[in-house]
């Protein structure tokens, strides 16, 4: 019988269980198991382990909800930081980066974006074309163009932001997402996202796909259906990538902060043309809800007591809240619960 602590944390709504392997020892734990049959009952869309490697660096493991693992995760590795900034005093400074998937992500204490929420910024190379193309599609880069496979209309923007990433603007109100009465409908949304994981001789590792639309100047709306999960609140590496896509297709300037909002808040993408290629700062909140224990007994996960409260829930309900209210006042657009 082994005792894990957790923390149950979110970034702009994202919801995942955060594990310390510096503190707990999850080597007897196999995780993808774990993620793929428990995690329901948290009601979060993936696990997050902090890991250190013989170098000392700070790393992320990411495990979607069925037991994939993942390379990156924009807004797991938000939480991921803070956690080790709490914990360990090396993880502060100018140099502090956080690995995950073999890259290096650095990372940036920023002003909270809302309220008092911790907010961090994750600086993400995205790449375009070379190794990580998917085979059947033109090396040099995939920006707006048709994948007729997938969908004979929308014209998709490939990104890989550390894991693989399909973006399609489409109009505030297509059927493909507001619709003529302003209401988020994902049925359309998500069925794309199915057969796109399905196509594995275009996308061999399968894709996250997001749909994204204008709002104003600098601002866009976007929803994802996320490769091992399904619909989400928000994806971080999604939203960057529409971001970026929105740089790369006119839409919005590089070097230009553009509002991401999505059903779980808003983040900040700032997409820069650098010498290294494009890198998109993400910036969002790192939102602690509950620490808790498991205890994992053969074949059964137990909680052990009740979790208990961390950040104060009043600013991250209210960033979801004010962003769904403005939403609605604004743009006329409407998110309800029970509608996607
Ligand atoms: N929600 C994440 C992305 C999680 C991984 C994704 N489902 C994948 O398999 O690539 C984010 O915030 O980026």
């Amino acid at each position: 019988m082994k005792i894990y602590d957790y923390i149950l944390c979110s970034g702009s709504g994202n919801r995942f269980l955060l594990f310390d392997t510096l503190r707990s020892d999850l080597s007897g734990l196999n995780i993808a198991a774990f993620a793929a049959e428990e995690l329901h009952r948290f009601g979060v869309d993936g696990l997050l382990l902090l890991t250190r490697d013989g170098r000392g660096r700070f790393g992320m493991r990411m495990f979607n909800t069925d037991g994939s693992e993942a390379e990156m995760c924009g807004n797991g590795i938000r939480c991921v930081a803070r956690l080790a900034r709490e914990r360990y005093p090396e993880a502060t400074g100018e140099r502090f980066a956080v690995t995950s998937g073999g890259r290096e992500y650095r990372i940036t204490c920023e002003e909270p974006i809302f309220g008092a929420l911790p907010t961090f910024g994750a600086e993400i190379p995205l790449s375009l074309h070379g190794d990580d193309f998917p085979p059947s599609l033109p090396a040099e880069g995939f920006v707006g163009q048709p994948v007729p496979e997938l969908d004979e209309g929308l014209a998709f923007t490939f990104l890989q932001p550390g894991n693989p990433h399909i973006v399609a603007l489409v109009a505030p109100d297509s059927a493909w997402l507001f619709g003529s009465d302003g209401r988020l409908d994902t049925r359309r949304l998500a069925e794309l996202g199915e057969r796109a994981n399905r196509m594995r001789g275009v996308f061999p590792r399968g894709i996250n796909v997001s749909l994204f639309c204008r709002l104003d100047e600098g601002r866009i709306f976007a929803a994802t259906y996320e490769r091992g999960v399904g619909i989400t609140s928000s994806c971080g590496t999604a939203m960057t990538s529409c971001a970026t896509a929105a740089a790369l297709l006119g839409l919005a300037g590089f070097d230009t902060t553009v509002e991401v909002w999505n059903r779980g808040g808003r983040v900040r993408c700032l997409p820069r043309r650098t010498q290294q290629g494009i890198v998109t700062r993400l910036t969002g909140d790192a939102s602690f809800e509950t620490a808790g224990r498991l205890r994992l007994d053969g074949k059964e996960c137990i909680a052990t007591g009740d979790a208990s409260p961390l950040d104060p829930p009043c600013d991250r309900l209210r960033l979801t809240e004010e962003t769904l209210r403005e939403l609605h006042e604004k743009y006329g657009l409407t998110i309800a619960d029970d509608h996607d």
